[in-house]
């Protein structure tokens, strides 16, 4: 049983076959589910009304900077299930191909564009939200399992900044909506709005008020004075600024400064207010530091923030651009790798068993039996599960969750090849067993 290692042409779109699935919608696009050379992939293209109104030229533009940006990365001509991906691979959605005209990427002969990506399971906002079974429930009180989402978050987040910052390029939408969930792995997609650094000034127009940067703020209310260029070039700093608002919405479970902006926005309405969300770029664009404790006084985050996170939090969300932390220093920092070795080796188990046939196989699991659908893609599903009762699908990541949320992080020991394997805890010795 051999791994799929089906090189994607990509300069060829003929096989592309659509399907009616929307997965996904953006200010200026739609993600439809799709079949290309044997995969289940995510193909992006302007919706009808950007293709309706807005000029082919700037249509173009848009759709050449994602695709260089992605091509800049090394995403291109990707082998599925490749064992040894690069970073910019493993953090940064991948490039699968995009249509093109007379050899270079343009429209396909129906005048629109796509971009065939991998295909992403879920959103870190959509994340946020789920519904939480018992088990799940159990697990997010526990501190430790909420530390390992928490660190398993930034550190994807940061690893993906840094491949972009290292080859002089700023995401500038950094947000929950712009991080999915592939498999076990968390990456970054949508890079529309990435730019170079060479590339002149941030477009204010587009920037996602929460997640902007105190400088970015600054720019904006720079614009509205008639005596000041409000221009801003790009800058990794802002990136991590964006990355920090993402982290406190995974320890808020939601959005954190959405009540905070209302509040400041509603305050600015009441004097003359000449920028759209002004009293929140006054208030992001002040001196006055983020008072972490206040924010998180009302919020289910409180109990979490421990002298450690605040350490960790205050490179990353202070105000100063020139005082923040790189993307590299913050992906290497000591609080985002302790507790990984139990986790990885779940994860380990996990992304070999994707490389085996589609044959479905069963686990045992504390005495209970899994048996598990074989893997769709990244995806494997459970045909039935007596272990949670009913028939649920879930991604290999789950699966993990719901094995590593039972065990002490560094109780689990892979046995020897695909077909079988150990877990073993000092209170209880536990085996599950892979028949492929
Ligand atoms: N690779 C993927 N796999 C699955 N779904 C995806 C993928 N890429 C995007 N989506 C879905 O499509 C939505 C829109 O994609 P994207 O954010 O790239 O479009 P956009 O129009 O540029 O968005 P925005 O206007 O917010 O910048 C995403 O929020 C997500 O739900």
């Amino acid at each position: 049983m051999e791994a799929s290692t089906q090189s994607i042409a990509a300069d060829s779109i003929s096989d592309l076959c659509l399907r009616d699935e929307i997965l996904g919608a953006g200010g200026w696009s739609v993600v439809y589910k799709g079949d290309f050379c044997g995969h289940e992939v995510a193909v992006k293209t302007f919706n009808s009304q950007v293709r309706r109104d807005v000029e082919e030229r700037v249509q173009r533009h848009r759709f050449l900077k994602e695709v260089k940006a992605l091509k800049a990365l090394g995403q291109r001509e990707i082998q599925l299930s490749q064992p040894d991906m690069t970073d910019a691979q493993k953090f940064i959605v991948n490039l699968l191909a995009y249509s093109n005209s007379g050899g270079v990427p343009g429209p396909a002969p129906n005048g629109h564009f796509y971009t065939i990506l991998e295909l992403g399971h879920s959103r870190l906002d959509q994340w946020l939200r789920r519904p939480r079974s018992d088990q799940t429930a159990r697990r997010t009180d526990s501190h430790q399992m909420w530390h390992f989402d928490f660190c398993d978050i930034a550190r994807s987040v940061f690893a993906a900044l840094h491949c972009l910052h290292v080859r002089g390029l700023v995401h500038l939408d950094v947000k929950p909506q712009n991080i999915m969930r592939f498999g076990h792995q968390w990456k970054l997609i949508d890079l529309e709005s990435c730019m170079s650094l060479a590339d002149g000034s941030v477009s204010i127009a587009d920037i996602t008020p929460l997640y902007a940067s105190p400088e970015l703020a600054q720019a904006v209310l720079c614009r509205a004075d008639p005596t000041a260029t409000g221009l801003v070039p790009p800058h990794p700093t802002m990136d991590i600024w964006a990355a920090g608002v993402v982290l406190l919405d995974v320890l808020a479970e939601g959005c954190c400064f959405d009540e905070m902006k209302a509040s400041l926005d509603l305050a600015a309405l009441f004097e003359e207010e000449a920028v759209l969300n002004e009293g929140w770029f006054r208030w992001l664009s002040s001196s006055e530091p983020l008072d972490l404790h206040s924010l998180f006084a009302a919020t289910p985050g409180a109990c979490k923030l421990d002298h450690q996170l605040e350490l960790f939090l205050d490179p990353i969300l202070t105000k100063e651009p020139g005082l923040r932390a790189s993307a590299l220093q913050l992906r290497d920092h000591q609080f985002l790798n302790v507790h990984r070795q139990g986790r990885h080796q779940v994860e380990k188990v996990f992304s070999s068993l994707q490389a085996v046939s589609p044959a479905p196989f069963h686990i045992s699991f504390r005495g209970v039996h899994l048996q598990l659908g074989g893997h769709n893609g990244a995806r494997f599903e459970t045909v039935g599960s007596k272990h949670l009762g009913h028939r649920l699908p879930f991604v290999n990541s789950e699966v993990s969750d719901i094995l590593v949320a039972s065990l002490a992080p560094d109780d689990l020991v892979c046995g020897e090849g695909m077909s079988r394997c150990s877990l073993a805890s000092n209170q209880n010795p536990w085996w599950w067993e892979l028949e492929v």
